[in-house]
């Protein structure tokens, strides 16, 4: 089943504390489908931590809603199935299985394990469309743990294709990718995000410079600041903050990030 009409995640007055420390405040968020939206922001600014509450990791207050749906406070397989999908820095596949038998784990987790393995005819036509779509046609029956960093990356994608996640969240996708595997996720995420929500966690200026459509700032828990690459970027408060210079005294290093030059 794929999506077949556009949806906004709609996130207002998201709140997250940990044991009295305010992780998250005041975070309003509006995410199309068909965009590519980038969530950046210094260490510690909280980004992590949004996703996290929008996928039931942390308990986050105020309201969060996908598709009719609200996120927060349900529980993490009830998120799942109301299309709710993420990554993590680390990517998490069952690296003994197959890339087929990952799909198809994906594909079917209420079925049992042994059903799982067992079936080897009749590959479900949503496996077959994301093995397509990411790319792995050719190692479909490669063991995960035999794929290239970038390859897993790109599998555990597909396995949120085929639970038919349509609000993806994506933390720092391309974090250890060589260029050649960064230029073909940020194509795969451009393709995903035309009929899906997807929301990127990323600190790579190049990346973020080649595909994002839209960039959320982040500073201290709040947005600071939201639009366009280069308006982001030229923003004093986003160069101030996110890039770590006074504005009337910017350092080196600062220059060499905000140009793009260096990438965390
Ligand atoms: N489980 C937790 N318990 C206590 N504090 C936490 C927890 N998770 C995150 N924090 C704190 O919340 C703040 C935001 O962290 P978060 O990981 O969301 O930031 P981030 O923007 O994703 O940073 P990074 O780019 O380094 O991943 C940080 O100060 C962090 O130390």
């Amino acid at each position: 089943m794929t999506t077949t009409r556009p949806l906004a995640l709609e996130v207002t007055g998201l709140r997250v504390e940990f044991d009295g420390f305010v992780a998250v405040r005041d975070v309003d968020l509006t995410v199309p489908a068909g965009e590519l939206r980038f969530l950046i922001g210094p260490n510690g600014a909280g980004k992590t931590t949004v996703i996290d509450a929008l996928t039931g990791l942390v308990r986050g207050t105020g309201t969060a809603r996908f598709d009719g749906h609200e996120l927060l406070g349900r529980p993490v397989h009830r998120l799942v199935r109301a299309g709710i999908g993420r990554t993590f820095q680390t990517a998490s596949v069952f690296e003994g299985h197959t890339v087929l038998q990952n799909l198809d784990i994906a594909a079917g987790l209420h079925r049992r394990p042994t059903t799982l393995l067992r079936r080897r005819r009749g590959v479900p036509e949503e496996v077959l469309r994301a093995l397509d779509t990411v790319g792995l046609d050719d190692l479909a029956d490669r063991p995960a743990g035999e794929l290239a960093h970038g390859q897993k990356q790109w599998l555990e994608i597909g396995m949120l294709l085929v639970q038919d996640a349509r609000l993806l969240l994506l933390d720092e996708p391309v974090a250890g990718m060589s260029g050649e595997e960064r230029a073909a996720t940020g194509e795969l995420l451009r393709r995903i995000s035309r009929d899906r929500t997807v929301v990127v966690v990323e600190h790579d200026m190049e990346f973020l410079r080649n595909y994002a459509d839209t960039v959320t700032v982040m500073h201290r828990g709040s947005i600071l600041a939201e639009g366009g690459v280069d308006e982001v970027q030229s923003d004093p408060r986003v160069i101030e903050v996110y890039l770590g210079a006074p504005l009337d005294a910017p350092t080196a290093t600062a220059t060499a990030r905000a140009t793009g030059r260096e990438t965390r």
